[in-house]
């Protein structure tokens, strides 16, 4: 795929494929394009810029095509730095997983509820029902974060996107949310593409895109991709770990 404005190419021939049960971290310095090259997959770039290429979700053909005009198969959840910008600030979190369970605004029936009752709790919440409750305002940033991952769950998606899901969490709770991700890939047989700045993180997900001067350096396991490059920025990652 190539991403392109008028003025410019973002990058050039970038060229992976994500499995199921599998997480990919994307590392590259900042303002390289990383955000743009998922939006491109999710199917809201920048009306400036546009994809050339194949961008194919579950056998389909999607590149260019937005996300409004995809199936629901076709369509990632996607989980944003700041989970207030993904969430709807009126909507209490139970109407907000209900619509993402049932695609309606209509009540849950008794099984729908302990499904999302039943996630809740998997994904740490101590009072699954009270939460249903509250609004996204009253929760903190990393209960924000998880109920974004229990709305990429419940959706019929099998594509989870996370755009440095943590920076603005603390370094616990950090660990928490990356440790549910990862899970939650596996557990579900997801594909799951994950944006972050940390080495240490990028290095426990199951393989690496790194990405520089609007290209491609490596892809694959971690450690093999980050071998695999002579580029200025691959080499000064790995002299954070030698
Ligand atoms: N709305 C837009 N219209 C046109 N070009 C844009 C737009 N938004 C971003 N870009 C271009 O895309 C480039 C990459 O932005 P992007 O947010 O994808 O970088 P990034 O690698 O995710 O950065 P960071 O790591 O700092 O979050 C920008 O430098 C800019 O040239």
């Amino acid at each position: 795929m190539t991403i392109s404005s008028q003025e410019k190419n973002l990058f050039q021939d970038i060229s992976f494929s994500a499995h199921a049960g599998e997480l990919i971290a994307i590392m590259g310095p900042s303002g390289i394009g990383k955000s743009m090259l998922t939006r491109a997959i999710a199917g809201f770039l920048p009306s400036a810029l546009t994809a050339q290429g194949s961008i194919r979700i579950n056998g389909s053909e999607v590149a260019n095509v937005p996300l409004i005009q995809r199936a629901a198969s076709q369509r990632p959840a996607f989980i944003f730095q700041d989970a207030l910008q993904a969430l709807n600030p009126l909507v209490s979190v139970g109407g907000q997983l209900t619509l993402a369970l049932t695609s309606s605004r209509t009540r849950p029936n008794k099984a729908q509820k302990q499904t999302i009752v039943s996630l809740l709790e998997q994904l740490g919440f101590e009072s699954p029902k009270d939460t249903l409750g509250k609004l996204p305002s009253e929760l903190s940033g990393g209960q924000r974060q998880r109920i974004c991952i229990a709305v990429g769950l419940l959706s019929s998606t099998n594509l989870l996107v996370a755009d440095e899901p943590t920076s603005a969490l603390d370094p616990i709770t950090e660990r928490e949310i990356l440790r549910l991700l990862s899970q939650s890939v596996k557990d579900n047989q997801l594909a799951g593409l994950l944006i972050t700045h940390d080495l240490h993180t990028a290095l426990e997900c199951d393989k690496l895109l790194l990405i520089d001067d609007g290209q491609m350096l490596a892809f694959g396991p971690p450690k093999e991709a980050l071998a695999g490059s002579t580029h200025q920025f691959c080499c000064s990652l790995r002299d954070l770990i030698s």
